[in-house]
């Protein structure tokens, strides 16, 4: 006996057909998930861990992951070292300007990315990096598409590098512990993206919000404009200051209020092709009328630039009939790309 009589495994009748599953929910909270048991190996905690990670995804597409397993320290370091970095000279941060990059790797400055289409420009700067094949296994360096590839660092500066990647691998390993849960989420096998996340597309951004005019925040110039993300899903930390906003399905902006101890966790449209639409990528953006400097540092995990973003069948029915072409989720993600850092040019 254990303490799980409660629980009960789905039953091969009850195999979710997701498609009717999508709700039009006008949320008002984005709920906490304790991810302590993240990586248990019993059927029964996983399946109740899904079930709420499922809840949310159909309702909201965010949650606040806590008992992430990230250390202070570690985070502490890299959001310290992003600090150093922006507040160095302008012409030092533009010699790694992310436009001279192949792989969107490196600095973007204010205004510089507009990631709402409508908008005059994103007031944030930012300095991003990605996967290497040498962060996890001794493959060459071979870079089968411009994602892939090296990433740029300020030069004479070790400890900045090490402690943005100490950031990145920790938040890479988390990671890998929600993409089992996310498939058990949407009924499929724990394993279900394991050979589609052998040369995960993550990119990480450090990204500075200095503070704007509260009279000026329904302009078209704010933090971060209104957006989806583009990949499967994002694990933000943020820091204590306040700004992101997420919209519910009456078109009001709830406010994602930091909560310490927390990773903001949300899903993007890679997610909602899979899923199509079953899984929300919800809208959001960041608008910082505080007063006081805003950090963040999203994550972004997508599949391996080569995987087709194929429809999951329990995700279709007569009701919710196919939306989406199938594309590869590199190239998808690259157009995205392409159109957001396409103003500054
Ligand atoms: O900084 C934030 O709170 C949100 C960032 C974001 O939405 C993004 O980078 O896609
Ligand atoms: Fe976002």
């Amino acid at each position: 006996m254990d303490n799980h009589d409660h629980l009960q495994l789905p039953s091969p009748s009850d195999t979710f057909l997701f498609a009717d599953r999508r709700t039009q929910s006008t949320f008002e909270q984005i709920p906490v998930i304790d991810l302590s048991n993240g990586t248990s190996s019993d059927p029964l905690v996983r399946r109740a861990l899904a079930d709420q990670i499922r809840d949310a995804c159909i309702n909201i597409g965010f949650f606040y992951a806590k008992n992430h397993g990230i250390s202070d320290d570690i985070i502490n370091g890299a959001v310290n070292a992003g600090k150093q970095f922006f507040s160095l000279p302008e012409n030092k941060k533009t010699e790694l300007d992310i436009r001279k990059t192949p792989n969107f790797r490196g600095y973007t400055a204010l205004l510089q990315e507009n990631t709402d289409p409508t908008g005059n420009g994103d007031l944030h700067e930012g300095f991003d990096i990605g996967w290497e094949p040498d962060f996890f296994d001794n493959q060459s360096l071979e870079a089968p598409t411009s994602m892939y590839g090296a990433n740029i660092w300020p030069g004479e500066w070790p400890e900045f590098k090490m402690a943005v990647l100490a950031y990145y691998h920790a938040a890479v390993k988390f990671g890998k512990v929600l993409f089992p849960l996310f498939a058990l989420a949407l009924g499929l096998p724990d394993d279900f993206f394991a050979d589609k996340t052998t040369k995960p597309a993550a990119i990480m951004r450090i990204l500075h919000y200095p503070p704007q005019n509260p009279t000026s925040a329904n302009s078209k110039q704010i933090g971060i404009g209104a957006h989806t993300d583009y990949e499967c899903f994002t694990l933000l930390w943020q820091d204590k200051v306040g700004g992101l906003q997420i919209q519910n399905a009456d078109g009001k902006w709830i406010d994602a209020v930091p909560i310490p101890g927390t990773l903001v966790v949300n899903l993007g449209d890679q997610f909602s092709r899979w899923t199509n639409d079953v899984f929300k990528s919800t809208l959001h953006r960041a608008i910082n009328v505080s007063g006081a400097e805003r950090y963040s540092m999203p994550l972004f995990f997508g599949t391996d630039y080569n995987v087709k973003l194929e429809p999951i069948p329990t995700c279709i029915s007569p009701d919710n009939p196919q939306k989406y072409e199938v594309v590869t989720a590199g190239e998808y993600v690259k157009s995205r790309l392409e159109a957001t850092y396409a103003k500054g040019e």
